[in-house]
């Protein structure tokens, strides 16, 4: 493993922001650090860079220990959500910058320069002032600055949360497929799910301070341990069934779902799980939100209350009867 974090412990006074956490990060291996507002995402950032102190546990880099480590010895690459460029530098100065800080010979920097600002899509831009650049451009040239002294870690604490949602999809694109053609070793803290599923290979789901859940990224999303893990991976309800030769049987229906135990299941069910069909599950709408790509519908089903899509065409009112029926895809098998 490149990084180890081992029952990593930090305090901000008497209250634990991090409480134990584990985790590995291989070479070459993008991380996400997921988890809701407030969870402690920065915090094990910060404690893993040694900018914040932890009160117990290690950080190892290829075994070795990092506490005696300062923070610019570590050689790690970081990127705040705001870049925190030199607003009175040009482009050039800020990326030159990085390569100063790591003893790179004078006459290396423009050639470094170019190319860094090539490989973050922003060629020919040295001599622009960074006041004159746009959200996205800034981020690249924070980022081009970061990979600059080539760390052996890059640490990203919501590079893109400062963008419009456009920009910020777009730029997520661009950054999964930077780290992957350089096999840069990458660790992302995001509260965005998409963001995390875009860009990395595993994540790990932090809550109240504590790593919930670690895995494929696939993996966790198709299977969270419980169903607060789910809740914040999108799931919104949740119907108990029995699965038997790969059919589960439940309340809202039969579904085929192929990696599920015999025996009983619980299902999470996203939005999309439930789908406006001409057979199905008889319920009545609720409620009806025209979104780009479907209509997002809360639908009555007996007792209970569900989500559900239709297509954008659907021309459905509260009070409509509709059928639903439920898709493999939108569906999560919790615990
Ligand atoms: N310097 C500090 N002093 C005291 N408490 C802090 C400090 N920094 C963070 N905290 C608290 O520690 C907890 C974790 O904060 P942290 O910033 O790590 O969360 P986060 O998951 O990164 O949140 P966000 O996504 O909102 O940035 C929060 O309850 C926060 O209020």
């Amino acid at each position: 493993m490149a990084l180890s974090v081992r029952d990593l412990t930090v305090h901000y006074g008497s209250f634990a922001a991090v409480r134990g956490a584990r985790l590995d990060i291989a070479d070459g291996e993008v991380l996400a650090l997921l988890g809701p507002s407030g969870s402690g995402k920065s915090t094990l950032l910060r404690a893993i860079t040694g900018l914040e102190p932890s009160t117990s546990g290690s950080v190892r880099w290829d075994g070795a220990d990092l506490a005696p480590v300062p923070v610019h010895r570590r050689g790690f690459g970081l990127v705040f959500q705001d870049g925190q460029l030199f607003p009175h530098r040009d482009v050039a100065a800020n990326i030159t910058f990085g390569l100063r800080m790591h003893g790179v010979p004078r006459r290396e920097h423009a050639a470094r320069v170019k190319a860094l600002l090539d490989l973050v899509g922003l060629t020919g831009f040295e001599r622009r002032r960074v006041t004159e650049l746009s959200g996205g451009q800034a981020q690249r040239v924070a980022l081009a600055r970061a990979l600059a002294p080539e760390p052996r870690l890059l640490l990203l604490d919501e590079p893109l949360s400062g963008l419009d949602a456009g920009l910020r999809e777009q730029l997520a694109i661009d950054l999964a497929e930077l780290l992957r053609r350089n096999k840069i070793t990458a660790l992302l803290v995001t509260h965005d799910q998409e963001e995390a599923f875009t860009l990395a290979d595993r994540v790990a789901v932090l809550d109240a301070g504590k790593i919930r859940q670690e895995g494929a990224v696939r993996s966790v999303w198709q299977q969270p341990v419980d169903d607060g893990v789910a809740r914040f991976l999108g799931v919104t309800s949740f119907v108990d069934g029995v699965a038997a030769g790969g059919l589960v049987r439940t309340p809202l229906g039969d579904v085929v779902l192929a990696a599920v135990t015999e025996g009983p299941v619980r299902l999470g069910l996203r939005p999309h799980a439930l789908r406006v069909n001409e057979n199905g599950l008889a319920g009545e709408v609720r409620a009806a939100v025209h979104r780009r790509e479907h209509v997002r519908l809360v639908v009555s089903v007996g007792e209970s209350t569900v989500d559900a899509v239709a297509p954008v065409t659907a021309d459905l009112r509260a009070g409509d009867p509709v059928r639903l029926t439920l898709d493999p895809d939108g569906i999560a098998v919790v615990g």
